[in-house]
């Protein structure tokens, strides 16, 4: 069935799917130069990989949770970075992992249709750690995608290792080429956290993009909703210094979000109302804290980079919901917009 909107795009079908599942406009009328590349990117790595912290360093705003604990990266968040030259499109994908739940099922369909879908793949190998089975099973993977996009290796995690470490790890990077039949287009030492090298990872990932008009308008950074940013806010406050065992077990859900009547229209206000979402009694009093203390700075929290984003004083309301088994069952997945 033909679309009007996206005819002489010159996209394929699945990057027209990606497209319309990101809600962008039709590419035709936006101007372009001639030789414009634009295109979709995803960081791909073991849990931990610094993926998220990448995408936030190339994407300069707060887009992505980053946590110290692994597999906090769910949702496909995307963040765009336009230049005269190139339009990035970045699809952040949750980590790939055996799967133990019917969430953890839907996520690993989630990342297979995300790799087959861009143009570009950055793999992050951290130089903090060896390369092991875990790697080489995500590029195995990888290689055997129908449509195999382009492979960048980044060495990330630079500013951690010494220099010998780094050339021994980028020799090993180097090595898997042959190891497991795949091409790198490039071979990049990366600091997401001190910004060198970003600029570099930026430049050779665009110029792996093939020929086409911009996707996005320019000037949008993430066309990632406030209601969901907002939520993972919550989420990763939520997060900050719980155990071990909590991480897969939180959702946030924004219940309501309306700016408040009767304000004046020089000074408006947002108010929130917001789930915490946990399998069980016990995690909601973890949550809670004694006296709700920790609740407390949760919302304090998760407030303060509310207003921020939004740009005016925010009321959040956050209420901790336990919802048994609610990563197996398919009503509270498709409620929590998995
Ligand atoms: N020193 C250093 N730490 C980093 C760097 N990049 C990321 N980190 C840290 O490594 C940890 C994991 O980073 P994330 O960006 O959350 O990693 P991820 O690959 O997105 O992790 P998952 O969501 O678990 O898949 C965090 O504590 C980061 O602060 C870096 O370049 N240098």
């Amino acid at each position: 069935m033909s679309d009007p909107d996206y005819d002489a795009s010159g996209l394929d079908a699945a990057e027209l799917a990606l497209l319309r599942q990101a809600g962008a406009p039709a590419p035709g009328p936006i101007p372009f130069k001639e030789g414009h590349r634009s295109g979709f990117a995803c960081f791909v790595g073991r849990p931990n990989a610094g993926k998220s912290t990448l995408t936030n360093a190339i994407v300069g705003e707060k887009i992505a949770i980053t946590s110290s604990k692994p597999q906090t990266t769910r949702r496909i968040i995307r963040g765009i970075v336009s230049t005269e030259d190139a339009q990035l499109v970045l699809v952040d994908t949750p980590g790939l992992h055996r799967p133990r739940t019917l969430l953890g099922e839907r996520l690993n369909d989630l990342v297979h249709e995300t790799w087959g879908t861009v143009d570009v793949i950055g793999v992050c190998l951290p130089c903090s750690q060896r390369i092991g089975p875990g790697d080489e099973y995500l590029l195995k993977e990888i290689a055997s995608l129908p449509r195999r996009p382009k492979l960048v290796a980044l060495a990330t995690k630079t500013d951690l290792v010494s220099r010998e470490r780094i050339g021994q790890h980028l020799m090993k990077i180097a090595s898997l080429e042959e190891e497991l039949g795949i091409r790198w287009e490039a071979v990049i030492p990366v600091s997401a956290l001190t910004g060198d090298q970003v600029q570099i990872v930026v430049d050779e990932i665009m110029a792996h993009l093939p020929p086409g008009p911009p996707l996005f308008p320019d000037g949008e950074v993430t066309d990632e909703p406030d209601e969901t940013r907002i939520a993972e806010f919550i989420r990763e406050a939520a997060l900050e210094g719980v155990s071990d065992e909590l991480p897969h077990s939180i959702a946030v859900v924004i219940d309501e979000m309306n700016p408040r009547a009767d304000r004046p229209a020089d000074k408006p206000m947002m108010d929130i109302f917001a789930s915490i979402v946990v399998e069980r009694e016990s995690q909601k009093g973890i949550l809670i804290g004694h006296r709700g203390e920790r609740l407390k700075q949760v919302g304090q929290e998760a407030r303060l980079q509310a207003k921020e984003l939004l740009g005016m004083p925010v009321h959040l309301s956050l209420h901790v919901k336990v919802m048994p088994d609610w990563q197996r069952d398919p009503k509270y997945l498709n409620r929590l917009g998995f």
